[in-house]
């Protein structure tokens, strides 16, 4: 099957984009592996899919395929290259457009800065809101938030890293570290994303506070491995430091792609705002195998 692609990328964490608006493509989990593939396919850390709106007062569906070919709840880098394309595509007029999402309704605005502002929705802090099994762990209360053990198993000696669990539709443990590049982010990313006490899985953080206003961040993502940078995570981080107590309301996260901006008042019932780029890399055209 022949169809056409648009590559983009936001602050590094790249993406194909496939537009569902007039017809339906029906890939199956390994085409979207296929697509995904840095060898045999397009490559990107995830497949975005544009398609119409489904409700009254909503503008676009967005769907996220990891690139393990895993339909999944939301991707914050991904928000900013779907506004930028719609309007480039002449899919809307609009600067401000509402997406329907798995995690519910966000939106995105195309900035005069050339960014794109994305209001993510309230962060969930609640483990039991969480798909996250934190049944005979004993939490460490810190600010207005808890950190809570997870032993890592396979490691000699046995470790135990202390996360923040944050939902921003989709699963993060956040971990404070003291030096982000020197992280064990490839040895223990791998340990935390399959961790058993997160049946859906996790997108593990790594945060650096170098000041109240300032992180830096690595992330291996669920079913991508480690990305340039992680939207949903910038935004799960910020809500970490923030209820830990380390960091203000606005703070720029420093990515190995780019900079992100995230800003949160505080309150569970606040919407959190991420501040990025979106460009567009190149159009293209692929054939897809039935069974790849
Ligand atoms: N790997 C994530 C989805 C993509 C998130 C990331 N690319 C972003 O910008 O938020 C997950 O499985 O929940």
């Amino acid at each position: 099957m022949q169809i056409r692609f648009t590559k983009m990328q936001g602050a590094g964490n790249d993406f194909v984009v496939l537009d569902e608006t007039r017809e339906r493509l029906g890939l199956t989990p390994a085409q979207y592996r296929f697509l995904a593939d840095r060898h045999f396919g397009v490559g990107a850390d995830q497949i975005l899919t544009v398609r119409p709106s489904p409700a009254e007062g909503i503008d676009f569906e967005y769907l996220i395929h990891n690139a393990d070919g895993g339909q999944v709840q939301q991707c914050g880098n991904g928000a900013r290259c779907f506004a930028r394309y719609v309007r480039d595509k002449g899919l809307t007029a609009k600067d401000r457009i509402r997406v329907q999402t798995m995690a519910g309704v966000i939106a995105p605005e195309l900035t005069a800065d050339g960014r794109v502002t994305v209001d993510m929705g309230r962060p969930v802090l609640d483990p039991a809101r969480l798909p996250f099994d934190t049944a005979g762990l004993v939490p460490v209360p810190q600010g207005s938030v808890k950190k809570w053990p997870l032993a890592l198993d396979g490691q000699a000696p046995q470790a135990t890293v202390m996360i923040v669990a944050v939902s921003m539709g989709n699963p993060h443990a956040v971990q404070l570290v003291d030096d982000v590049d020197s992280a064990p982010v490839a040895r223990t990313g791998p340990l935390i994303e399959g961790h058993p006490r997160f049946p859906q899985r996790v997108n593990a953080g790594y945060l650096q506070v170098v000041g109240r206003t300032e992180v830096r961040l690595r992330v291996y993502e669920r079913g991508a491995g480690e990305t340039l940078a992680c939207g949903t995570g910038a935004c799960a981080a910020v809500v970490a430091g923030i209820g830990l107590g380390l960091l203000d309301a606005r703070v720029d996260v420093h990515t190995r792609g780019g900079l992100l901006t995230i800003a949160w008042a505080g309150g569970l019932q606040d919407p959190v705002f991420m501040t990025g780029p979106a460009t567009t890399v190149f159009e293209g055209q692929i054939d897809i195998p039935e069974t790849p």
